[in-house]
């Protein structure tokens, strides 16, 4: 474990194990990531510049549940990000990282269709390299936040909850790239997942190539960019981009749907969920044995809690 970790497990021990006030700890030590000052990186300057661009919005409904559904909302343009959403976006992850009840997250798009990348006005106005790779800087930032992403910058998982991305029709270029940022992707019947960026004379910026490598291996990557391929899904199944069809007329909105989906692993505890989450992620993001080290101090953080003993308590018998 480096320094930084065993600081940030300390202060974590120290902050007495609260989600919502460590995260706020983390909020003022470093929002961003990936990019920082450091990186030539500043926040500020670029939430302006994308203020410039405003429609739309990004609306989260946090439940008592434990399941927050974040809905990207701008039909008249296909729920294309204006640069305002992209601002939304951040302050919605922000909130979620404070949520300590949170255990589930489902993304999904308002008005029957997930989104359709970019708003190509905002593109159009921002097309010089620097503006471009600031938008992206930003987007990396935020998507890598919100899939709770350890980095080296930021060891510790933020939020850690287990995310959905529920694809109703189109989810295209940065809408494609979004559904990368979730932990799974539920397709409803006759939806389509394209990263349309070599069309665009382009390849994806915030991060979804990265994150498509890992979830469907480097070939299928290649060819899914490569040739700009409608995924439908059944090809998505194929390649294990998507995790379940949402079949089922008659049997409740495809949000219900999704919901009753992703409530089977959400059942229990919030810290205990989270401990899930953690230790998975750590398992896919880091080095084996920082991965183990990570898993030890989660663990150590359910062994003796209320959850564990009261599992002790009623003797129960798992058949
Ligand atoms: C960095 C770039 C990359 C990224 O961020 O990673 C991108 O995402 S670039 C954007 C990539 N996306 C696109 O190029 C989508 C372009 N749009 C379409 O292909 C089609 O609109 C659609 C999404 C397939 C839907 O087609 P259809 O059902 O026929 O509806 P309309 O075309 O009539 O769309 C309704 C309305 O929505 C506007 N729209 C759709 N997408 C966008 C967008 N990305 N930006 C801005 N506006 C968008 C479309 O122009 C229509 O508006 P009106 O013309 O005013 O009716």
């Amino acid at each position: 474990m480096s320094a930084r970790m065993v600081l940030c497990a300390v202060r974590q021990h120290l902050l007495g194990g609260s989600r919502g006030a460590w995260a706020r700890f983390l909020q003022r030590q470093s929002r961003g990531c990936v990019y920082s000052s450091v990186h030539g990186f500043q926040q500020e300057e670029i939430r302006e510049k994308l203020q410039a661009f405003p429609g739309g919005s990004i609306e989260l409904l946090t439940q008592e549940s434990g399941l927050a559904v974040l809905t990207i909302n701008y039909p008249s343009r296909m729920n294309a990000f204006s640069g305002s959403m992209m601002v939304d976006l951040e302050e919605r992850v922000s909130q979620l990282e404070g949520w300590t009840d949170g255990k589930g997250l489902i993304v999904q798009g308002a008005s029957g269709t997930f989104c359709s990348g970019s708003d190509l006005n905002a593109v159009r106005a921002l097309t010089n390299p620097q503006d471009g790779m600031k938008m992206c800087m930003f987007m990396q930032n935020t998507l890598t936040r919100l899939l709770s992403t350890f980095t080296e910058e930021c060891p510790q998982c933020r939020l850690p909850m287990i995310s959905v991305a529920l694809v109703e029709g189109r989810a295209l270029g940065g809408g494609a790239e979004l559904t990368t940022a979730c932990d799974f992707r539920l397709m409803a019947p006759g939806s389509v997942i394209q990263f349309v960026h070599k069309h665009m004379g382009l390849v994806p910026g915030w991060g979804g190539a990265a994150r498509l490598v890992r979830i469907v291996g480097s070939q299928n990557a290649l060819k899914l960019l490569g040739g700009a391929v409608k995924v439908d899904p059944e090809l998505a199944l194929q390649i294990g981009l998507a995790e379940e069809v949402l079949q089922g007329e008659g049997t409740g909105t495809p949000l219900q749907r999704a919901e009753n989906w992703l409530s089977v692993y959400t059942k229990g505890p919030a810290p205990v969920i989270q401990a899930v989450k953690k230790v998975v992620l750590s398992g896919r993001e880091l080095p084996l044995s920082e991965a183990l080290r990570t898993e030890k101090d989660v663990f150590g953080m359910v062994w003796g809690g209320p959850a564990n003993m009261q599992a002790l308590a009623s003797k129960s018998k798992h058949r």
